[in-house]
């Protein structure tokens, strides 16, 4: 190759350099081998079917924007020798906010760390930086925030706040804040299309939202519950943004003292947004709870009963996460189910996964226990009953037994209808026994091929409710209303 040596105006290696950047210009194997090679062509999924994931619980790490720089602008002043502060604040960062959405199904995260926005730095002529946007997670309904604890964090009771030597200040805990945040959930509400006077209301009442009762802030360790989003609006601030920096401008006048730069350096600083470590574990919110060994017909009930399209199979844990449908009445009434997997003997001490599953219908309104009446798994339909009523006797501290319940027999198509009556008083009788707390009759159905006794099911249940509903209304009334 050949150089210009004899060139003044270009050196040898200056040359060099040159002919190096133009053979990387030209080189154009790249462009082959791209040609080569076909771009990458997305995945092919083996089904049609939407991937699915449920996830109940979840860690994940939130972290408030930081915010904005303050400038340290001065302009010159009219005075000689006089400059006059003009920098404007740093704008505050945005704030990571949960709130809690009925569309939502499922706990899951395109990224383990949530942040939100920064605030934008302070300009001179006393331009303020402006607030960095807050970050609005969607959680579904039911599920529980607990903030665990690093080093050096402490839970203030009082100010019913976490406190850390870093992000020690809690004014951007004031009212104006709350309501300023209370809005844009308001209005991710309306977007929502949220018309129920109930969900408004909640979402408006910042004392219930933001200040949870002294009952749910519960230490374990070096967890804090920091709120409870059982209802659709419901909101709690996780991660606040940091406050943006002071801009030159508060150094007053021409004819005051010139400032001191240091302190003026110092306060145009912003601060970090606050980070936090979140365990969110998702209880769903159901009315009724379906209970039942594995292959009872669980999936089949609620696919005869709602819009639901829960996998049905002939072997048992088809359905390997909870499930919620809605038994539509005429009159608008709606009634939301959860199918959870199948139960089995020792459940309530975690066998089978049980745990798992019995949270999930520890809030339900009444249970409903169903049992094979057929005894296709060669079971024994009463003595199934035993053995669920036990598991559910024995979860946590038994409260789940002082709920209402309708007790189902099902495949009854595969039965004779003059061995029905003895069926249905054997079942009975175990449910006095083990106490299940229950004034209907047994309900003798067939969710899965004819459709027998749905209906009078489907009334029974609306009828449950409302007594729960009721009960709960007087309840209220007594103590606290
Ligand atoms: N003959 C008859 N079979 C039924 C009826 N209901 C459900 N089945 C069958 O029972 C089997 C189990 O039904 P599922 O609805 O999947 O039972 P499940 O309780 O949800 O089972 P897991 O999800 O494993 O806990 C399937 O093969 C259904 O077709 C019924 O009324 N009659
Ligand atoms: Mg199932």
């Amino acid at each position: 190759m050949a150089f210009p040596l004899n060139s003044t105006s270009i050196t040898l290696r200056k040359c060099l350099e040159r002919t190096k950047l133009s053979i990387r210009y030209f080189d154009t194997s790249a462009f082959q081998d791209a040609k080569k090679t076909p771009p990458p062509q997305p995945k092919s999924s083996k089904s049609s079917k939407p991937s699915y994931r449920f996830v109940d619980r979840t860690r994940v790490r939130v972290t408030g924007g930081m915010g904005g720089k303050g400038s340290l602008s001065m302009k010159p002043s009219r005075k000689r020798y006089k400059l006059k502060p003009d920098g404007g604040h740093g704008g505050n960062g945005g704030s990571v906010i949960l709130v809690a959405d009925p569309h939502e199904q499922s706990l899951r995260w395109s990224h383990p760390h949530l942040q939100a926005e920064k605030g934008s730095n302070g300009d001179s002529q006393d331009c303020h930086g402006k607030n960095g946007e807050n970050l609005i997670v969607r959680v579904p309904c039911g599920v529980l925030v607990k903030r665990v604890l690093n080093h050096g964090e402490v839970w203030d009771e009082e100010r019913e706040m976490v406190l850390n030597s870093r992000t020690d200040d809690s004014s951007l805990h004031d009212n104006e804040d709350k309501v300023e945040v209370s809005r844009e959930v308001q209005a991710l509400l309306d977007a929502m299309g949220h018309t129920d006077d109930n969900d408004l209301e909640d979402a408006d009442d910042e004392e219930e939202d933001w200040v949870s009762d002294d009952d749910d802030i519960q230490k374990e360790r070096d967890r804090v519950i920091l709120a409870d989003l059982d209802k659709p609006g419901a909101h709690v601030m996780v991660a606040r943004g940091g406050r943006g920096g002071l801009g030159s401008s508060i150094y007053g006048g021409e004819s005051g003292p010139m400032p001191d730069p240091r302190e003026m350096i110092a306060k145009s600083k912003p601060q970090p947004g606050e980070i936090a470590f979140l365990e969110l574990e998702l209880k769903l919110i159901a009315d009724i709870g379906l209970v039942g060994f594995p292959n009872a017909g669980k999936s089949s009930l609620l696919r005869a009963m709602s819009r639901a399209t829960p996998e049905v199979a002939p072997y048992p844990f088809t359905t390997l996460h909870p499930i919620l449908g809605s038994v539509d009445y005429r009159d608008g009434v709606r009634i939301r189910v959860a199918d959870i997997p199948g139960l089995i003997d020792g459940a309530s001490e975690g066998r089978g996964k049980g745990f798992d599953f019995l949270r999930h219908i520890e809030r339900t309104k009444a249970l409903l226990y169903i049992v094979d009446a057929a005894g296709v798994d060669f079971r024994d339909p009463a003595e199934d009953l035993r053995v669920l009523a036990n598991e559910i006797a024995s979860y946590g501290n038994g409260a789940m037994m002082d709920r209402r319940a309708l007790i189902v027999a099902n495949k009854i198509d595969l039965l004779s209808e003059e061995s029905l009556p003895e069926l249905k008083y054997a079942i009975s009788q175990a449910a006095k026994e083990m106490g299940i707390l229950t004034d209907h009759e047994i309900f003798a159905i067939s969710a899965g091929v004819t459709g027998t006794g749905l209906s009078s099911l489907s009334k029974a249940m609306r009828e449950v409710v409302a007594t729960v509903d009721e009960e709960n209304d007087l309840w209220y009334d007594d103590h606290i209303g």
